[in-house]
């Protein structure tokens, strides 16, 4: 679908729930955080919990590729989200997981914890606890929101993005040898989006009633801006047939 940006005045939509679901490096957290800020909504990383997870088998000295050792400790770690998008936080165990969770040796483990059904089935049901209290509203983001974690969102939204445009904005958020490893950057991303799009339980993929919004040749704001719309229209609709 492609979508046209209006100017409409920015109103906080009583409880309305988005999923914002798609690729790697397509923008998702940076939108859901932006957006849920501009309409007073609450914001949840679901890619954190996964992470969040992945930092506490690789600490605890499971073999993140042995699935019945993730399946056997996928209910042992506590994990908190907070949902405030200007200040967004995660812990385990009582202990602040923002920092360790982006390092290169999680994101490279990533995938193969979330994969395993055991995790997701935790996951999911601590996502729709979250969704279903957050009083006023909220936006998810992930891979399997609008398909899996929920199905009955009031809008979903899939972005996309060139996988050299994601390159490109990964790198630039990289510093020494990394940051001019384009190509090394874009081999990364293909390869993970590649494992979240094949794995068997709740992959990748785009709900059939989702709005896709290419960002490749938008900026943040606009991306921001047309998404701020959907949720405006989205919310209209929602109060017609509440
Ligand atoms: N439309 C855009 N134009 C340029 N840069 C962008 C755009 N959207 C996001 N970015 C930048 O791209 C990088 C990746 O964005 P972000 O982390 O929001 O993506 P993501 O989809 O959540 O990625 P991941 O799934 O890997 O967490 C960030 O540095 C962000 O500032
Ligand atoms: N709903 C989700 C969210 C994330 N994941 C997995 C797959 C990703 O590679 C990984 C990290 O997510 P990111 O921080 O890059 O958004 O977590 C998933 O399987 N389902």
């Amino acid at each position: 679908m492609f979508v046209t940006v209006e100017t409409a005045a920015r109103t906080a939509p009583a409880a309305v729930i988005v999923a914002i679901d798609g690729p790697s490096g397509t923008g998702k957290s940076s939108t859901s955080k932006a957006v849920a800020a501009q309409l007073g909504l609450q914001y949840l990383d679901t890619g954190a919990q996964y992470r969040a997870i992945t930092w506490w088998m690789l600490n605890n000295g499971i073999d993140v590729h042995d699935a019945e050792a993730v399946a056997a400790a996928a209910d042992k770690p506590a994990i908190i989200s907070g949902t405030d998008p200007r200040t967004p936080t995660i812990t385990v165990d009582g202990a602040d997981a923002s920092g360790p969770i982006r390092t290169q040796q999680v994101t490279s483990a990533v995938s193969a914890v979330s994969a395993v059904p055991e995790v997701r089935a935790r996951l999911t049901e601590l996502q729709r606890t979250i969704a279903r209290s957050a009083e006023r509203g909220v936006v998810v983001e992930g891979r399997d929101i609008g398909t899996t974690v929920l199905p009955d969102a009031d809008l979903k939204v899939f972005l996309t993005a060139s996988a050299e445009a994601r390159a490109a904005r990964r790198s630039g958020e990289l510093t020494g040898k990394e940051a001019t490893d384009l190509a090394a950057t874009r081999e990364a991303l293909v390869k993970r989006d590649a494992a979240d799009s094949g794995r068997k339980t709740s992959p990748l993929a785009k709900a059939a009633d989702a709005d896709e919004v290419d960002t490749t040749e938008l900026t943040l704001e606009q991306v921001v801006e047309c998404v701020v719309t959907l949720v405006e229209k989205a919310a209209r609709r929602a109060g017609q047939t509440a």
